[in-house]
């Protein structure tokens, strides 16, 4: 796809930047043995959060029904009503849900975010490559029961694989594809495991094989040479052994071919798996494969602050580690070309550092909150596009380069008219802030609408925008004066704004973020305390 494009860029981030403090959720599962719940002390050991993560995936798809296309992966376990039933027993699903939460996003939602996350928790443990598709819609209400339980028979789990669009043998691949990770808690399950009173398994976890933090195909080899410990196969009361009766299911032919082929157990997983994250309910329609950008902007910022325009932001090589010369070309409306040399910023990393990618700065310094420092650009000539140069060869999307819109664009002329006497941190429990939000609107764009963004949650817990209108001045600028006019709007809240506009019927919302907390007091507004801080946010995507 062809940047911006703001949800693909979002989800390409989500899904390729894992531990990049922008967007990765990997730290989560960096060592693939973490477990962030229970005391602050780790006294609770024996589970991990991959294995959660990939549970979640499958418990939420696991409401699939093909025959009327109901149900599958959205989101819908986030409802207490489908968390309280005992096909989800255990606590792996809220603990789940609560690390997601602060990934989701306008463009990914909590469906995306899961798929996202088993992905991340798969590849960054040893596991496969996964195709992933963006696009999944949460639900807005739960669905009806379906997922299979251990002591249900392998009749009644043939049928319920069959419902979810799996034949036999897939519903054999894909538990020992899950069952890779993880195992059987004794609180939610006293009946399949007792308690064990092992070291370093507080929690008295049976586990589905000897490495159950990460993705290998000791599941088949142990189950193979008879030496498993797997509780749903070797557990005391047959009835709940339901991993024994469906891998010996076709004469352990399928978990055979797993133990005698590391490789065939992960193209086969890597297939399964994308196949259970792609089961969605009937009309809602996946994005294609999202492969990562080779090169890609992210968090870029254009503000008026001024007589300049100041433009910040970062580009991120894609599993490239070389000491690259990277140079930017900045076009403007006059059909001139500026040249500026970037530096190299940080290196990120995806699939457990398989791949490793490096991020160059705008103009290579960054400011003294850590945010990159900014190019100034001339507000008469404008910008149009960026192109980049990586050791001189031209990256530009193709010819048509990497479109940047400066006909609205927040100015810094932004200020606070009642500063809090925190500081705006925060920190103050009463403590009134005000302030003037000024929004710079290119003479000759004439925008139908610009107004404010902020990101909420609806009754469901599904992220929206709520749109505050920005009014235009009551006094046209006169033609001549310069090349912004500005339209103003009082805010009386600390939340964070992303802008909006409608330009020549399209709509468009800048990467850059604000809010009050970052602003200084206007000329003249009284001043609670002498010194403010200054903060300033700014996202791959549209806001946190
Ligand atoms: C007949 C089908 C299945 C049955 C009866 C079953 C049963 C179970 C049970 C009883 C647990 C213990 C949960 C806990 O203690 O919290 C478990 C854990 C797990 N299951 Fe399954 N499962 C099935 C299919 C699958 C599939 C298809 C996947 C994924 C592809 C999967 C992935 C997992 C994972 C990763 C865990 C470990 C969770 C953790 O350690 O926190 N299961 N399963």
């Amino acid at each position: 796809y062809v940047w911006p494009s703001p949800k693909l860029d979002a989800l390409e981030a989500q899904r390729w930047d894992q531990d990049d403090t922008i967007s990765g959720v990997a730290s989560f599962v960096q060592p693939c043995s973490f477990f962030n719940f229970g005391p602050a002390d780790g006294s609770e050991t024996g589970r991990a959060n991959g294995p959660d993560w990939i549970r979640t995936a499958y418990h939420d798809m696991a409401t699939h029904n093909g025959d009327d296309g109901t149900g599958g992966l959205d989101a819908s376990i986030r409802f207490e009503e489908e968390q309280s039933r005992p096909e989800n027993a255990g606590t792996g699903f809220q603990n789940t849900l609560a690390v997601f939460v602060s990934f989701t996003s306008r463009h990914v939602s909590m469906a995306d975010m899961i798929a996202i996350g088993a992905i991340t928790a798969i590849e960054n443990c040893n596991g496969p490559q996964i195709a992933f598709r963006g696009g999944r819609v949460d639900a807005d209400a739960p669905n009806p029961p379906g997922v299979p339980e251990p002591e249900q028979d392998l009749s009644s789990h043939i049928a319920s694989f069959a419902r979810q669009g799996f034949t036999q043998t897939e519903m054999i691949s894909l538990i020992a594809c899950g069952h890779s990770f993880g195992g059987v808690e004794h609180k939610p399950f006293p009946q399949i495991v007792p308690e064990l009173n092992e070291a370093n398994n507080s929690l008295s976890v049976a586990h589905f094989d000897t490495t159950f933090s990460v993705f290998d195909n000791n599941v088949a080899t142990e189950y193979i040479a008879g030496t498993t410990q797997n509780p749903l196969v070797v557990g005391a009361n047959d009835t709940t052994n339901s991993d024994k009766r469906i891998f010996a299911s076709d004469n352990n032919a399928t978990m055979l071919s797993f133990a005698k082929s590391p490789d065939l157990f992960a193209s086969t997983c890597a297939t399964m798996f994308a196949r259970m994250l792609d089961t969605v309910p009937s009309g809602v329609e996946l994005t294609d494969v999202i492969d990562p950008l080779p090169i890609k902007p992210a968090s870029v910022a254009l503000v008026l602050d001024g007589d300049k325009l100041k433009f910040s932001g970062l580009v991120r090589l894609f599993n490239d580690t070389a000491d690259r010369t990277v140079q930017i070309l900045l076009d403007d409306r006059n059909g001139s070309t500026t040249t500026a040399t970037l530096a190299n910023d940080h290196s990120s990393s995806a699939m457990g550092g398989r791949v490793q990618s490096t991020w160059y700065a705008f103009n290579g310094t960054s400011n003294d909150d850590g945010t990159p420092g900014a190019l100034s650009l001339d507000p008469a000539a404008g910008i149009t596009r960026m192109r980049f140069t990586v050791d001189g060869k031209l990256e530009d999307q193709g010819g048509v380069g990497f479109a940047v819109q400066d006909g609205v664009v927040f100015s810094r002329s932004s200020c606070l008219t009642v500063a809090p006497a925190d500081g705006g941190d925060g920190s103050g429990s009463d403590s009134p802030i005000a302030g003037r939000f000024d929004i710079a609107v290119r003479n000759g764009v004439n925008p139908a609408r610009v107004f404010l963004e902020q990101e909420v949650q609806d009754s469901v817990n599904r992220t929206v925008v709520k749109e505050t209108d920005v009014p235009p001045p009551a006094q046209p600028a006169a033609a001549s004066a310069s090349s912004y006019s500005i339209w103003s709007i009082d805010l009386k809240d600390t939340n964070r704004y992303t802008i909006g506009a409608e330009i020549d019927g399209a709509q468009f919302s800048t990467i850059d973020t604000h809010s009050l907390t970052d602003l200084a007091p206007c000329e003249g507004a009284k001043r609670r305390r002498r010194r403010l801080e200054h903060k300033r946010k700014s996202h791959g995507y549209g806001g946190a």
